[in-house]
């Protein structure tokens, strides 16, 4: 369902000269499964996601959404993911309810599908008991959980969750975190961003983790921790990155 094979995107930054954000990236997620990208800060994760729902064109390599590909065929591939970033937000002066609605409109949704779906994502979310409230009244939870419903909506095969955590409380971020599960239960092909070891320990089928652009291993949590004989992720990673710092400034070192 998403197929990413060499992918590799390079900017032109004036202070640091060229920064390849990624660097020959490949993996593929399958329907009813959450593949999570676990990276620090920098790692290329979001660049990633940007480049999977179009926002950011490929330097090279290949980026395909359900059979089609994120350069040249961007709007086929919009219709079939829902993206949500940290800053994806809330409109103050609409309701739960109608915020939601609008963005069904916005996906061209025939008004009868959009309200039974509606009522659909409503349960699924348990969002019921703020169908009436102002985004200026939601707690920083509640609009967390309007913007997943705003982004699914058009109830996309695909869905891409770019750090859906960040800056949430943990009675939140769980709350969300369930969100996302349910929508696994329903067969939906999932990708999320993280630096929180916890998030793919509890929710991701299979990880990679991913730094300076590149992605240093994959697998399930169990693979990851045999592999590596550790008894748990944070040590796998640190202990990755480490070699691959090491390993960097060797090279570094014998280059000059
Ligand atoms: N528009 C841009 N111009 C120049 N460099 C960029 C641009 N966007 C991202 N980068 C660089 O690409 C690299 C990867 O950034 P990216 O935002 O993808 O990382 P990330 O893993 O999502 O990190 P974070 O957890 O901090 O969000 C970083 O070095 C970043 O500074």
């Amino acid at each position: 369902m998403i197929h990413v094979e060499n992918l590799t995107k390079s900017f032109a930054d004036l202070r640091r000269g060229t920064v390849h954000a990624l660097d020959g990236v490949s993996f593929d997620v399958q329907p009813g499964e959450i593949f999570g990208l676990l990276g620090p800060n920098g790692a290329g994760k979001t660049t990633c996601l940007r480049m999977l729902s179009t926002v950011l064109r490929p330097t090279s390599g290949i980026a395909e959404v359900a059979g089609y590909n994120v350069a040249t065929d961007p709007a086929k591939v919009r219709m079939r993911i829902g993206f949500m970033s940290g800053n994806t937000g809330v409109y103050d002066r609409m309701t739960a309810w109608e915020m939601v609605e609008y963005y069904g409109r916005l996906y061209g949704m025939p008004e009868d599908a959009l309200q039974a779906r509606l009522e659909e994502l409503f349960e699924t979310l348990q969002m019921n008991e703020i169908r009436d409230m102002l985004g200026s009244k939601m707690s920083t939870g509640n609009k967390q959980k309007v913007s997943i419903a705003r982004t699914i909506v058009h109830d996309p095969p695909v869905m891409i969750f770019d750090e859906p955590t960040s800056g949430l409380d943990v009675l939140v971020a769980r709350a969300v975190l369930e969100a996302i599960a349910r929508l696994k239960d329903q067969g939906k092909c999932i990708i999320f961003s993280t630096h929180i070891m916890r998030e793919v320990e509890k929710l991701c089928d299979r990880i990679a983790i991913i730094h300076k652009g590149r992605i240093l291993a994959m697998g399930t949590v169990q693979e990851l921790e045999d592999r590596y004989q550790e008894s748990d992720m944070e040590e796998v990673f640190f202990d990755l990155i480490q070699a691959y710092e090491a390993e960097l400034a060797a090279a570094a070192a014998e280059a000059g």
